[in-house]
């Protein structure tokens, strides 16, 4: 399937930014190199790659889910999408949403399905989804989710004991019994596109766990003017911490900006599919450092207290605050496009990659 091929080379002659490789089965074992370079790519660039991490078949699984369910009619696709209230899951058409200050249009579609009706499948808890998913949710969404789940969890425990909380305290941000943002999605991009997917951004949750087989996907890494391509690796997750988590940890696990570009070189050609899953708190939860709980939080807030810290907003509301406002039916003026921002607030006006998605 075009854009699903594994055959075109990344080029070599685009700026690209190498991520920390980090073994999934050495970090549940509890080894303490694997466990410092994860530590260390949390705190700084907060992406990393992750192999070996056992989900490769659930992953193919949804990349031909994706590729099917976005293959239906428009007219039945818009039964599901999102509209303009900042709901994330269901369906977003291409073009709906801003990509830079300008109100640049974007050029990707997207399918989310939440954790929860997953979960509670074949009851909705939220919404309901086109008939290619309902077909699959048992034999592809459900494993996809819950092994996805696992991983992000595994990883949270660690973050959650380096970072010297109580156990349990990450953990009862996320479980029990209370609707949640937690998500999967699959993003296509048509060949031959010339500006933004998805401008720059940083995703809203706690942890992102992303699987890609086009380039596309660039960071601008810390202190850096230049956007650079993440190269996809075969089997190789890549894994970003989210604004909440950056949030809870008092800026200690950095939630790095990035965006979707068209794929580099003759990649571009072909369409691109990613997929990912997005590990959000409990609707209810208040995203705010978690100082009472850590001295080192509650050092990294005494030496770098930021506003956004700060919001008193829910994990829910910082969510669909961010979707609203980057919805073009929702947009004003260049105002709009701030409104949208997240922890990279502070520069909003100084990133390079903020104010304009070429940059
Ligand atoms: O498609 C990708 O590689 C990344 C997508 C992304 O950043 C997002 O959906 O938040
Ligand atoms: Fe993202």
């Amino acid at each position: 399937m075009p854009g699903l091929t594994k055959s075109l080379s990344f080029p070599t002659d685009v700026p690209t930014h190498s991520l920390l490789v980090v073994d999934y089965q050495l970090l549940k074992a509890g080894n303490a190199d694997e466990v410092a370079k994860l530590w260390h790519a949390a705190t700084h660039t907060g992406f990393w790659y992750l192999f070996n991490h056992g989900v490769e078949w659930e992953v193919n699984a949804m990349f031909d889910l994706g590729a099917e369910t976005l293959a239906l009619p428009l007219s039945e696709k818009m039964m599901y999408e999102q509209g303009d209230n900042g709901d994330s899951f269901g369906y977003k058409a291409r073009g709906t949403i801003a990509t830079d200050l300008n109100g640049t249009r974007d050029t990707v579609e997207f399918l989310n399905i939440a954790q929860d009706d997953a979960l509670s499948w074949p009851r909705p808890t939220h919404r309901t989804y086109p008939s290619t998913v309902n077909a699959r949710m048992d034999g592809v969404v459900v494993p996809f989710i819950q092994k996805s789940m696992a991983v992000n969890n595994t990883l949270l425990d660690i973050f959650e004991q380096l970072l010297g909380l109580p156990k349990g305290a990450i953990a009862a941000l996320h479980d029990g019994g209370e609707t949640c943002g937690s998500e999967a999605r699959v993003v296509k991009t048509p060949p031959n596109q010339s500006s933004a997917g998805i401008g720059a951004h940083t995703d809203f949750g706690t942890l992102t766990f992303l699987h890609n087989r086009l380039g596309g996907l660039q960071v601008l890494p810390p202190g850096s003017q230049e956007w650079q391509y993440v190269k996809p690796l075969p089997g190789h997750a890549i894994c970003n911490v989210g604004d909440a988590l950056a949030i809870f940890s008092g800026g200690i696990l950095r939630s790095n900006l990035h965006r979707v570009m068209p794929p580099p070189g003759q990649q571009s050609r072909f369409e691109r599919y990613s997929v990912a899953f997005f590990t959000r708190p409990k609707d209810t939860v208040v995203l705010r450092p978690l100082a009472e709980e850590s001295t080192s939080i509650a050092d990294a807030v005494t030496a770098n207290p930021k506003a956004e810290f700060y919001s008193g907003a829910t994990a829910g509301e910082w969510t669909a605050r961010r979707i609203r406002k980057l919805r073009l039916r929702n947009r004003k003026g260049p105002e709009t496009w701030v409104e949208a921002k997240g922890t990279e607030h502070q520069n909003v006006f100084a990133g390079p990659g903020v104010v304009t998605a070429s940059a």
